[in-house]
């Protein structure tokens, strides 16, 4: 499944002069550079195609025990972190295992048994909300569930909301609730370490993103803290190619730990602080704060082997400048 690439043709059109030759000779040059925006955006879709196929070939060699594993140690991790014990309303997808896709059922359970995501009693509930396809014009709506086994398969085996709940009532858009949504929690097929990502191809998650962020800034609302959850094999050391439609995300989960990537996962992960905590004479040494070229900005951390610790951010491709703690 697959949307066209139509939706780039529009930034490309140029109003003609009235001049004759000039809107002649403008609209040569414009079709060429449209010519040649357009070859560059083909180009891009075939290094994601072949990346897709090679990382879905990576996750059916995946040893089923090690994915099991994994998905225990990023559930975990998401399940004691505090940007997420605080959470209060938070879209995330529901995993599909034909996909191969990070479990988000233990950590959905969780949270829709529990009054609310740090267990407190005097806490309003976390509100969840998952995503239904509408369209395959990258169009994905994110309903309310109180329950999880109310969804119903899709034709792509997801597992998903109808837009009326089994008691006849509609369920709430997030589009069109009254709060903000603090935290969405994203699938992907690949990540690079400066939070570039690869979906599956439909563009519904970089339109919900750009579309959510929309509204937040019309509210006056802060923006919530985009998070992927990724397999180790999912994280790549090239970087992805994308396109100006491509969402970043602000922080990674995999089984090496939180990875935050943008300042704001970054302020909201408390990470400088952590960081700042951590005394003992061994980890010192290791630690380095890094300058990412995404984000032009200090945002990721990460450790030295000598320390044990996952060297999850490699130099070579993230640094400009390293300082020593
Ligand atoms: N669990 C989950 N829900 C989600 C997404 C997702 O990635 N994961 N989506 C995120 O956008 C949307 C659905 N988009 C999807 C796009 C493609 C495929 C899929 O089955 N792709 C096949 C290849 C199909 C083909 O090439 O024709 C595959 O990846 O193997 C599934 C969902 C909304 N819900
Ligand atoms: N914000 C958007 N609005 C309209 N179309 C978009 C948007 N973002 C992406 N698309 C279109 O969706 C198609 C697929 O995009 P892309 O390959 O980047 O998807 P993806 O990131 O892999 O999928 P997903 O976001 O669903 O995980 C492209 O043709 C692209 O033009």
């Amino acid at each position: 499944m697959s949307c066209t690439t139509a939706h780039f043709k529009a930034p490309f059109y140029r109003q003609p002069s009235s001049d004759p030759v000039a809107s002649q000779r403008t609209s040569i040059v414009a079709m060429s550079n449209s010519n040649q925006e357009q070859d560059h955006l083909e180009s891009i879709f075939k290094q994601k195609r072949i990346l897709r196929s090679k990382i879905r070939q990576a996750l059916k060699s995946m040893d089923p025990s090690l994915r099991s594993q994994e998905d225990n140690v990023i559930q975990t991790l998401v399940l004691e972190a505090p940007w997420f014990k605080s959470s209060k309303r938070l879209c995330a997808y529901i995993s599909c295992s034909a996909l191969r896709e990070v479990d988000t059922l233990k950590l959905l359970s969780q949270v829709l048994q529990n009054p609310s995501a740090d267990g407190s009693m005097l806490q309003t509930a976390t509100k969840v909300y998952v995503p239904r396809v509408e369209d395959k014009n990258c169009n994905m709506r994110m309903f309310y569930i109180s329950r999880i086994d109310d969804l119903v398969a899709n034709s792509m085996s997801i597992l998903e909301p109808a837009p009326v709940d089994a008691d006849g009532n509609e369920r709430e858009d997030v589009m069109h609730a009254n709060d903000a949504v603090d935290l969405v929690i994203m699938p992907g097929l690949a990540f690079d370490r400066s939070g570039r990502r690869l979906g599956r191809g439909g563009g519904y998650y970089d339109a919900f993103v750009k579309n959510y962020k929309e509204l937040a800034k019309e509210r006056n609302w802060k923006q919530p803290l985009f998070v992927a959850l990724s397999y180790s094999v999912q994280i790549i050391d090239e970087v992805i190619p994308v396109t100006s439609n491509d969402a970043l995300v602000d922080a990674l989960v995999s089984p090496c730990g939180v990875v935050p990537i943008s300042p704001s996962a970054l302020e909201s992960l408390d990470s400088l602080q952590i960081l700042r905590g951590l005394s003992f004479p061994q980890y010192m040494n290791g630690i380095r704060l890094v300058l990412s070229k995404q984000w032009d900005t200090i945002v990721v951390c990460h450790f030295s082997e000598a320390t044990g610790a996952c060297p999850l951010v490699n130099s070579h491709d993230l640094c400009l400048q390293e300082v020593e703690l």
